[in-house]
């Protein structure tokens, strides 16, 4: 029967479900042709036809569900299902209300807000792993999370991680393969790329998994303030490291505290304040708006 896991059954496809926001029908750069005509009629977007838009946010709503306790619905027990609604205690938490923007290729856009304010939602809901209460996300292809955390396994070494990141991220053995050494290298592990992820320091891990998930191109790229990790060396080559993605067609989506990481990374930058969208424009503007807004 069963016998003890191998490597192999680790990687099962299966276990990473992947949803995918309604796509762009068609590259082409007129309206009426990259949204369904049938969403036109409740569409605010205002799309550039000189630009090819990547990925359309079109009035965008996201709740979640919690418990007054600060559990999440559903783990709660019978009884209390039972009971109405309102002597439940459960809270809605509106936490994005109404984000729209069209996002064009060859943008690097920063997502800046202060603590709570919906940043991390907004990149979920891109990427699709938080579904929309209202409005709607469209995009080109399917949005990459920066970060293949979720398929790494601390127990395993450096060097299996990196075989795991990179079918997760789509590639076969053979490109893994080819793609080790220079994974290993940027992520400067060549010391320490057999002993177990665990035994990492946090900065070490991640750049381990900002090397495995830099590797593949992507043409919508999603960064949570991957670059606030590591030292300032590596800070700076992960920026770089973005740019390039940038240049290359892509679409990069970053969230950051660091105002000097989103200067020098992004051409674009929207402020997002308890869920509203508060700006939406070039980082210099927005940055000293949201500072001015702090003090
Ligand atoms: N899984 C969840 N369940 C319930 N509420 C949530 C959940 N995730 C986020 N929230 C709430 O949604 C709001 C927005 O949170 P989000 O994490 O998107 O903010 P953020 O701008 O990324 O914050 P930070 O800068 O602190 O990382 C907050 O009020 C938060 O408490």
């Amino acid at each position: 029967m069963a016998g003890p896991i191998s490597f192999d059954d680790l990687i099962n496809p299966d276990l990473h479900p992947e949803y995918e926001p309604a796509p762009i029908f068609s590259d082409d750069t007129s309206f009426i042709d990259v949204i369904r005509p049938e969403d036109i009629k409740t569409s605010t977007l205002q799309v550039d036809p000189a630009r090819v838009p990547v990925v359309m946010v079109d009035n965008l709503h996201v709740k979640y569900q919690v418990y007054s306790s600060g559990k999440a619905v559903g783990n709660a027990g019978a009884r209390r299902l039972l009971q109405p609604a309102s002597t439940r205690g459960i809270r809605t938490v509106h936490a994005l209300k109404g984000i729209s923007f069209v996002a064009y290729e060859n943008e690097s856009i920063g997502i800046i807000g202060s603590n709570g304010s919906g940043k991390s939602t907004l990149l979920r809901a891109i990427t699709g792993l938080t579904p929309p209460a209202a409005g709607a996300v469209y995009a080109r292809s399917r949005p990459s999370l920066l970060g293949v955390g979720a398929a790494l396994i601390p127990d395993l070494s450096g060097d299996k991680n990196i075989t795991l990141g990179g079918l997760a991220l789509g590639y076969n053995r053979q490109q893994v393969e080819q793609m080790r050494e220079e994974i290993t290298k940027f992520a400067e592990l060549e010391d320490f790329i057999d002993l177990p992820m665990r035994t990492y320091s946090s900065g070490m891990g991640a750049r381990l998994k900002f090397a495995i998930a830099a590797s593949k191109q992507h043409d919508i790229l999603i960064v949570d303030e991957a670059l606030a990790v590591g030292d300032a060396k590596f800070r700076k080559r992960s920026e770089a490291k973005i740019r390039e993605i940038r240049e290359s067609a892509g679409t990069v989506f970053l969230v950051s505290h660091s105002m000097n990481s989103i200067k020098e990374t992004c051409n674009r930058c929207i402020w997002i304040e308890k869920g509203v969208q508060k700006m939406d424009g070039d980082p210099e503007t927005v940055i000293e708006a949201y500072q001015k807004h702090k003090k």
